[in-house]
């Protein structure tokens, strides 16, 4: 991985270069300057003060000069070669197309093309130069000492930075870069949470499944920090070991130092400046043992990269993945059906929800009835629905623009059965989020049972109303996982008696795993009309009292179409329905029609 990175860098080896030789001339100015100092006390009598504060001064100037230009350098090589990787990662993915698109969520891809590139930024910034530097100055230290004052000290000095450059930054490494791995996994899957949650906002909202919703992130956050709280606990013992190590060495010089001095084999200014010089090693030392911390979490950015660089077309194994490549495949997938790591995990798994229980033994379902016929999807007796002085503008709207409803008065009685029906835009989609609260009227009053919508606590809600949409959001996760979306207790009995109805369930037993099937994000692994009928499905397992269907039958075929209507009368009997369509079929299944148009009812009529 190390070499794949660096041939990223091969282009820019020059301004590399330059770089850590500014940077050995910043450090080599830096202990310059202690032990000039320490050597004018020693020797105070005989030395010409403003002569060295002068050269304190000009040592100080070409330390920052270095410190500056090695900075600048180092950092334009470093995001000159991440704008590089981002063109390579963008080129793979295109080539990639819809293969990879299927196998990896678009917020892990986002992570991955933004953070993890980020991440990178260390090695080239970061690692190149101080490493070769610390090396360079450490060695070079030691000489002069060697040779100014006495070998032994050199040697002292040389096996401090050794431990300290060399032993200390390789201490737990592999458990660090282990734990690096799993958390930038993490992330990935906390970036592509929280697209889904974005995108799929408003389907929470309607399922009322925020709440479940916020348990899968709660459940990754605390993943992600105990991730990050393992690397903490490393890179401090390593920052104290390191710390340690520096002391010890600067101790073990002045003491030798000081046995030297009085054998008369070195001078006092030759022991000063000796453990001057320790002391000002230090920063070189540290900066290694900083860049070696975030080491870990480099190496994991860039295989996660290089997973989708390097993958073939067509490819669904992420080798980033922890415990890639060792039978983990499908953990490597976020969405992976039960049985993988994030199965076992529960984090695809929705919160509170029965894996796979026995028919019919749900808490919705009724005792004694046959299970297979999945009674306790049937809807509950329905509500009255009024409407009354409705008017609706969507926040934001130009003014002197007319409201989108403008002053709607309706009644449902309980169980019935209304088309609304209008030219396009006319506003029925509005009209059916506002009935199922989704949408919060501008002006006057929408009750249920005679209790107004804003009165009626969300768990009550979730229960009663249910709205199944024209164009339904699918989350990564299995068909199961979506389902139980709507209703986490349901059982299988349950979801195929839901997939019966929608006339869903052939197409959901052809797939490889039946249920447990994985969807891709927004289901591009499904036509539009069985990401229809999957929201309907979704709807039903609801039980509601009011459903409002949102041309759920807009890209079915009359054959299908006629199915799922002929089903869905004997599923529905009793439950408020309200049909938004354009489709004359549905109005074989109503017992009133409702003409929309200029934001008012225009009529009210049975069908004929
Ligand atoms: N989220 C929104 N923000 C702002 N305006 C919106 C929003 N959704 C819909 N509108 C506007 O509200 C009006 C009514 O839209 P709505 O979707 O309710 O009509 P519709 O009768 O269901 O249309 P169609 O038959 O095409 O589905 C349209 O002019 C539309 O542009």
């Amino acid at each position: 991985m190390i070499a794949r990175l660096a041939a990223f860098a091969r282009p820019f080896a020059i301004p590399l270069a330059l770089s850590t030789a500014l940077r050995v001339v910043q450090l080599a100015c830096g202990i310059a300057i202690l032990a000039v100092a320490v050597g004018a006390v020693v020797r105070i009598d005989e030395i010409s003060i403003a002569g060295t504060a002068v050269l304190i001064a000009v040592l100080a100037l070409a330390k920052g000069a270095a410190h500056y230009g090695e900075q600048y350098l180092g950092h334009w090589v470093a995001f000159t070669v991440l704008a590089r990787l981002r063109v390579t990662f963008f080129d793979a993915l295109t080539r990639l197309s819809r293969g990879v698109l299927h196998q990896h969520r678009s917020g892990d891809l986002t992570a991955r093309a933004t953070a993890d590139v980020n991440s990178v930024e260390v090695f080239y910034a970061h690692t190149i130069a101080p490493a070769i530097a610390a090396a360079v100055v450490s060695i070079g230290s030691a000489a002069c000492l060697a040779v100014a004052a006495d070998p032994a000290l050199g040697v002292i000095l040389l096996a401090g930075a050794a431990v300290s450059g060399l032993v200390v930054p390789l201490l737990g490494r592999r458990a660090s870069e282990r734990a690096a791995r799993r958390r930038q996994h993490t992330r990935g899957q906390i970036a592509a949470h929280v697209t889904d949650s974005i995108g799929g906002l408003r389907e929470l909202t309607l399922l009322r499944a925020l709440g479940q919703w916020q348990d899968r992130l709660d459940a990754l956050d605390a993943r992600a920090t105990a991730g990050t709280r393992t690397l903490a606990v490393r890179t401090a013992s390593r920052s104290a070991a390191n710390t340690a190590v520096l002391a010890a060495t600067v101790c073990a010089i002045a003491l030798a130092g000081a046995y030297l001095w009085q054998d008369g084999r070195i001078t006092m200014l030759a022991w000063w400046v000796s453990v001057a010089v320790a002391l000002a090693l230090g920063p070189a030392l540290t900066a290694v043992e900083a860049f070696a911390s975030e080491f870990g979490t480099t190496l994991a950015a860039a295989r996660r990269l290089f997973a989708i660089i390097d993958a073939p077309a067509g490819s669904g194994q992420d080798e980033s993945a922890p415990g890639a490549g060792a039978g983990a495949g499908a953990a490597a997938v976020p969405g992976a059906r039960p049985g993988g790591a994030e199965a076992a995990a529960g984090l695809n798994a929705v919160p509170g929800a029965r894996p796979a229980a026995g028919p019919g033994a749900g808490p919705g379902a009724v005792p004694g009835a046959r299970p297979a016929a999945g009674t306790s999807t049937r809807p509950r007796t329905g509500v009255a629905v009024s409407m009354r002085g409705v008017r609706f503008a969507y926040p934001g709207a130009p003014a002197g623009v007319p409201p989108v409803l403008d002053g709607i008065d309706l009644d449902l009685p309980p169980g019935s059965a209304t088309a609304v029906l209008g030219p396009t835009g006319s506003g029925k989609s509005s009209l059916g989020y506002l009935l199922a609260a989704a949408l919060t009227p501008t002006e006057g009053t929408i009750t249920l049972d005679g209790t107004d919508l804003r009165d009626i606590p969300d768990d009550e809600l979730r229960r009663r109303v249910a709205l199944a949409d024209q164009r339904p959001f699918v989350f990564s996760g299995t068909v199961a996982d979506n389902l139980r979306l709507a209703r986490p207790d349901a059982s299988e009995a349950d979801l195929w008696h839901a997939l019966e109805v929608v006339a869903l369930a052939d197409t959901v037993r052809g797939l490889p795993e039946q249920l447990g099937t994985p969807l891709s994000e927004r289901g591009r692994n499904l036509s539009g009309g069985e990401l229809q009928r999957l929201s309907l499905a979704q709807a039903l397992l609801r039980r509601p009292a009011l459903l409002i269907c949102d041309e759920v039958t807009s890209q079915l075929d009359a054959g299908t179409e006629a199915r799922l209507l002929r089903r869905l009368r004997s599923e529905l009997a009793g439950c408020t329905t309200v049909w938004i369509t354009h489709r004359r079929a549905t109005l074989d299944l109503v017992d009133r029609v409702v003409v929309l148009d200029g934001g008012r009812v225009r009529t009210e009529d049975l069908p004929e």
